[in-house]
């Protein structure tokens, strides 16, 4: 054996330079999340992002950014729906006047009962008055729910165009960008929290304006009645407004707390629930250690939950406290008016409707102002990764990849991923012609499938270029050359479809089908006999998770995801390891589907295996080594050259004889015997 083979069995798979050696673990383990200050402890760092922020904010901040978001929301609301939002704002301003009106006349009502003469006589003269008020509250009522209309067009609207093209955007990332930590908790935090809040904040800023309009329109009958009730109405308001700021930050802190804890609960919800851990749940018998943390942490909540009510009791309290020390301080005030003079009777008792009223809007404004406040930074924070993702879209181009390409060539190419320092593909050249079968083998992380996702356009190398007919891949709009790869991956994709759509869906449909393609590439693939077998066959829904579905195992599901891959009938296919999880003559029926190229002869067909019992029969093998081409070849030449492919291969061979007698092992049927074969 010679020295390479020596790195390999002494080394482990991964040879390379290693970090430092990894210490003893400590005897025990720290008790976990939960103890000391749960919401330090367990906020999770992209969640929680903006959760609390309003409790941070002072006034100053929330009310200096509300006029941004009303225009943004107001855009976004124009934009879904012109007509509806122009109804909205109408019937918002509408209705405030109905309510000043109102109030207005609720006033002249008191003015002519407390006039001069008999009870009878100034009942009847109100009654004009009476009627106005019902009348105005009726118009109001009215125009309440034209509003509630309006709204109800408008919202789902901006929900769909944000979620839709929210998805657009992302689904049409490039793929270094996907693979990228931080791109992907943007976009799960973008889409759990922004997309949600957007659904709300519609019907939030229609609160807020019709809780300012509200407190617009009772200063407006204050100073009808007398400009010196407008600074008492300042006097009446300021301690409501100060009371309802501090209970509204406090409610987003505890919020922020109490939503730390439901964050952690779910994970052990899941957990204990996921038909996938439930196997080793059972056989680790971790369901009791489960069990125990998830009860501590509802506990947790039941305690928070307990400190929350106690605290919102309390905070209303002294609310209400400073909210009634205002309130007599304005009514003494109020009497000094009367007292003096400065003010009929029936205006006092108007002025303390219009008082209450206010301190109501006011209330209301507060609370509805911090919501929106906390809620516009996660719809900006949603706004900000689509115009994240607007840069990061595939290439578009007028020119477009050929639909049959002749030769695939890479040209000294270079390839680092973000972040990394080493490259994971250093001067590589290759060319690769229709018709023919190409293997890329070597040890793991030598760079093989970065060069497979290479040659099929979805990395854009930093160094040297790739072309298709001659032709560099980056003048070619970037889904054209899509369309004309087909990628068979090791984990396939577990697609909740039919089994026909399970296999139709990598041409871009799940309801059209060409069934002779499809039956070809399902017998190919060797799934005709999984279809066969399940009830309603090509109909049969992939998934357990829905009513009547079908679970298939590991294997079947790479036979269905080879199907996919040749049904595509792609220029270009490439299979990464894709029978890793199949029975021997399963695997053995694909790779001689693959091999003999029987849906396509003029395929470029690119295989990815540690099996190399499955490319001796490859028309040239390429082998990397971190990386680099290190040897290339037809699996003799490779043999004969007695490099690192010759030992990896007899290193693999040894595997398959028994050790005492020299026989070949039972269960190597199939891809066995071919070693066997080999290297005899
Ligand atoms: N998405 C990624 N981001 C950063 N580094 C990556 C990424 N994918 C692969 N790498 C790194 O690039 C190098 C080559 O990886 P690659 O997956 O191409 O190797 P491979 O030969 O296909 O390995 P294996 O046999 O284990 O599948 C490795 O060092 C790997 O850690």
């Amino acid at each position: 054996m010679s020295e390479h083979a020596d790195a390999y069995v002494t080394h482990g798979a991964v040879p390379g330079p290693r970090s430092a050696p990894l210490p003893l673990p400590p005897g025990t383990v720290p008790a976990g999340p939960g103890d000391g200050d749960i919401a330090g402890e367990m906020e999770e760092a992209y969640w929680s992002v903006h959760d609390g922020a309003a409790a941070r904010a002072t006034v100053r901040q929330v009310l200096a950014r509300l006029p941004r978001i009303t225009r943004q929301i107001g855009r976004l609301a124009w934009r879904a729906d012109p007509r509806a939002t122009t109804a909205v704002v109408a019937c918002q301003l509408a209705s405030a006047a109905m309510s000043a009106f109102g109030l207005i006349a609720s006033v002249r009502v008191l003015q002519e009962l407390f006039a001069q003469g008999p009870t009878a006589d100034r009942v009847r003269a109100a009654v004009p008055q009476i009627l106005l008020v019902v009348g105005f509250l009726a118009m109001r009522a009215l125009l309440e729910a034209a509003v509630a209309v309006a709204q109800a067009r408008v919202t789902p609207k901006i929900r769909t165009a944000l979620e839709s093209e929210f998805f657009r955007l992302t689904a049409h990332v490039r793929l270094e960008a996907v693979e990228n930590a931080d791109w992907h908790d943007e976009v799960y935090r973008a889409n759990d929290r922004g997309l949600f809040y957007a659904r709300q904040i519609v019907g939030q800023v229609v609160s807020l304006a019709s809780a300012a309009l509200g407190l617009v329109g009772t200063a407006g009958v204050l100073g009808v009645l007398h400009p010196a009730l407008l600074p008492l109405l300042l006097l009446s308001v300021l301690p409501v407004g100060a009371a309802a700021v501090r209970s509204a930050r406090a409610r987003f802190h505890s919020f922020k707390r109490w939503n730390a804890l439901q964050r952690r609960v779910r994970v052990f919800s899941w957990l204990l629930l996921d038909q996938d851990a439930a196997a080793e749940l059972r056989s680790d018998t971790a369901q009791g250690a489960l069990l125990d943390e998830h009860r501590r942490l509802i506990t947790r909540i039941a305690e928070e939950d307990t400190r929350l009510g106690v605290g919102a009791a309390l905070l209303n309290l002294a609310g209400r406290g400073i909210g009634g020390l205002g309130t007599g301080v304005t009514y003494c005030a109020l009497g000094a008016m009367l007292i003096a003079g400065w003010l009929p009777l029936a205006a006092g008792a108007g002025a303390v409707l219009a008082i209450q009223a206010g301190q109501t809007s006011l209330t209301r404004l507060v609370e509805v102002a911090h919501l929106v406040y906390e809620h516009a930074l996660w719809v900006d924070d949603l706004l900000a990764v689509q115009e994240r993702c607007r840069g990061l879209q595939l290439r578009t181009a007028a020119v477009h990849a050929p639909d049959r390409v002749r030769t695939v060539t890479l040209e000294d190419v270079s390839f680092t991923y973000a972040g990394k320092e080493s490259p994971a593909l250093d001067g590589v050249s290759m060319t690769l012609t229709a018709g023919e079968t190409i293997a890329f083998v070597g040890l793991n992380g030598s760079g093989k499938s970065t060069c497979a996702k290479v040659l099929a356009g979805l990395h854009e190398v930093q160094r040297g270029r790739v072309c298709w007919d001659g032709v560099d891949v980056r003048t070619f709009d970037a889904q054209s050359v899509q369309r004309r790869v087909a990628c068979v991956l090791q984990d396939p994709v577990r697609f909740p479809f039919s089994a026909l759509s399970n296999v139709t869906v990598s041409t871009g449909s799940l309801t059209g089908a060409v069934p002779e393609r499809a039956l070809a590439a399902v017998r190919a693939a060797g799934a005709d006999q999984v279809i066969a077998d399940l009830p309603g066959q090509w109909d049969a829904l992939l998934s357990k998770r829905f009513r009547g579905g079908q679970e298939l195992s590991g294997g079947q599901w790479a036979k269905v995801a080879v199907a996919r891959g040749l049904y595509k009938n792609a220029s270009l296919l490439l299979l990464d390891e894709p029978t890793a999880s199949m029975d021997p003559p399963s695997e053995h029926a694909v790779y001689e589907a693959v091999l003999r190229g029987r849906l396509r002869e003029d395929q470029i067909t690119v295989l990815i295996s540690h099996r190399l019992a499955s490319v001796v029969d490859c028309d040239r093998i390429y082998v990397f080594d971190t990386g680099r081409i290190v040897e290339s070849g037809s699996h003799g030449e490779l043999m004969a050259l007695g490099g690192l492919y010759a030992d990896m291969f007899t290193l693999q061979a040894d595997g398959y004889r028994a050790r005492d007698t020299g026989l070949p092992c039972r269960g190597a049927a199939g891809g066995g015997a071919a070693v066997e074969g080999a290297v005899s």
